[in-house]
């Protein structure tokens, strides 16, 4: 009896075409072709093969298309870690072309936003940059190709791959290109400050900020000036000729010492703005000894590298000593690969790896903590102390905030600045202190005097439930 069923068994030893490719379709094929009309057994072949060929095509183009680029053209790879990627980067943002492409990264704009003429009222400005593609575009009237990528990485950064290339074996055009990204990078940081960070172990631009006039720290003036002419006279391009013939460490540091809000770190920013440097901020209680070394091997020729608060280093040290560990070398390289020894620092700032020619400036408001070897001459060139705000400071800090401002009569100023100062005492509060009374009430010069005596109290209360929170805690632990 005839099967009813629509499944077909094949005859012995022949095997479909349509089997090599999908096992068992074949059982259903006949169903297929009664129901639609489609004969799968010699579609399915066809379709492979057009695949097939589809693929060598593609194959071929890439391969050709590699040959030809590696024996025809010049590229420019650019480094991620490198500055260089900035500028590239900012300036492909801003180019047409970067317009077409439909994959994007964003990232916060840190050179807008808060700069001259932005007033600031844009927070955050995004700034979109190509991704993840390849971009054809002419520059002076050679066809060039951007292209940036994803390569596999442990850091996000580390994952970038950006190139430039042009056709012809000369790179004088994509020279031309970068020499004219530097020149619209810099052109944009023009009254900037450019501040890096340490993030992730290593530095990082974090943001620009507009140059601090040296006048608006309030310190001694003949002090402020002779560091300043140091500085100028060790950045003098002879001086380094003069350093080297004589075999001396090209470099030179300053130790800015007192207590906290007295302008250490203001000092800091705009001695970097006055002599147009990059400044790299660093914490000590940030990092351990390998990553302090590797962060002052990374250090540009020129520039100011802020460590701030040094005492954690001699901090740890005599901490060891007074407990456990009484050999004060080794006592720190108990602490090795968690966090700062002076040993470790000593290294950074005066071991091979580091950088000649970069102005260096420590900051602690301790130093009496500070170990001997730190502060030796020649790590430690000058050392400035910043005092608790006297009669003249707290009269300048008033003109800087009233004189000039709208509704303000320069006279009436000048009296509300002489008898703001004669209420507050001397040496009792920091400039930074002063300063937040007289921007609450930066509307009326009248009000900072009139609310001065009420703010002392307020101060100083506050002080002593600080020293007897401190006390209590002390006690009980
Ligand atoms: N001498 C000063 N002249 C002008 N402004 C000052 C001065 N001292 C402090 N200020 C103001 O007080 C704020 C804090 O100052 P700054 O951070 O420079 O102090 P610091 O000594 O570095 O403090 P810390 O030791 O806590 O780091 C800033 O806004 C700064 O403008």
């Amino acid at each position: 009896m005839a099967s009813s069923s629509p499944f077909q068994p094949l005859p012995q030893g022949q095997v479909s075409v349509l089997e090599l490719f999908f096992p068992g379709l074949s059982r259903i094929s006949p169903v297929i072709q009664r129901y639609t009309g489609i004969n799968l057994d010699a579609v399915v072949p066809l379709v492979c093969l057009c695949g097939f060929l589809v693929f060598l095509y593609k194959r071929g183009y890439q391969d050709i298309s590699n040959w030809v680029q590696k024996s025809f053209s010049s590229t420019v790879h650019v480094s991620c870690n490198s500055e260089v990627h900035e500028m590239v980067l900012a300036w492909v943002s801003n180019q047409p072309f970067a317009k077409d492409s439909r994959s994007f990264l964003v990232n916060i704009d840190l050179k807008k936003g808060y700069g001259p003429g932005a007033n600031g009222s844009v927070k955050k400005p995004l700034q979109y940059a190509p991704w993840n593609g390849e971009l054809r575009f002419w520059y002076k009237n050679y066809p060039l190709v951007y292209r940036r990528m994803e390569k596999k990485g442990d850091l996000f950064r580390d994952r970038e791959e950006v190139s430039i290339s042009c056709l012809g074996w000369s790179s004088r055009i994509l020279k031309d290109l970068l020499e004219e990204c530097r020149q619209r990078y810099l052109d944009d940081l023009q009254g900037q400050t450019l501040i890096f960070e340490v993030r992730s172990g290593r530095w990082e631009q974090s943001k620009a900020r507009c140059i601090r006039q040296i006048s608006t720290v309030l310190h001694e003036d003949k002090e402020k000036e002779a560091l300043l002419s140091d500085i100028s006279s060790f950045l003098d391009p002879d001086t380094r000729e003069w350093y080297t013939k004589r075999g001396i460490p090209y470099r030179r540091g300053y130790l800015l010492y007192g207590p906290p809000g007295t302008g250490k770190s203001s000092l800091s920013l705009s001695i970097a703005g006055h002599f147009d440097l990059d400044i790299y901020i660093l914490n000590l209680a940030s990092v351990d000894d390998r990553t302090l070394n590797m962060l002052f091997a990374q250090l540009p020729q020129h520039c100011v590298i802020l460590l701030e608060d040094v005492d954690v280093a001699s901090q740890s040290r005599s901490q060891d000593k007074e407990t456990e560990h009484p050999n004060p070398m080794s006592s720190l390289s108990e602490k090795q690969g968690k966090e700062v020894t002076l040993s470790g620092l000593l290294n950074a700032l005066d071991g091979v790896g580091s950088q000649e020619g970069r102005v260096l400036i420590m900051t602690t408001n301790y130093i009496e903590r500070l170990d001997d070897a730190l502060i030796r001459p020649g790590r430690v060139d000058w050392k400035i102390q910043f005092r608790l705000a006297d009669k003249d400071i707290i009269c300048q800090l008033f003109r800087i905030v009233f004189k000039g401002s709208d509704g303000n009569d320069n006279e009436a100023v000048e009296r509300h600045a002489k008898n703001f100062a004669s209420r507050v005492p001397e040496s009792e509060f920091s400039p930074a202190e002063v300063l937040s009374l007289l921007l609450e009430n930066r509307q009326s010069p009248g009000s900072a005097v009139a609310r001065v005596e009420a703010w002392i109290a307020k101060v100083r209360k506050e002080r002593g439930n600080k020293l007897k929170r401190e006390g209590s805690w002390v006690h009980t632990a």
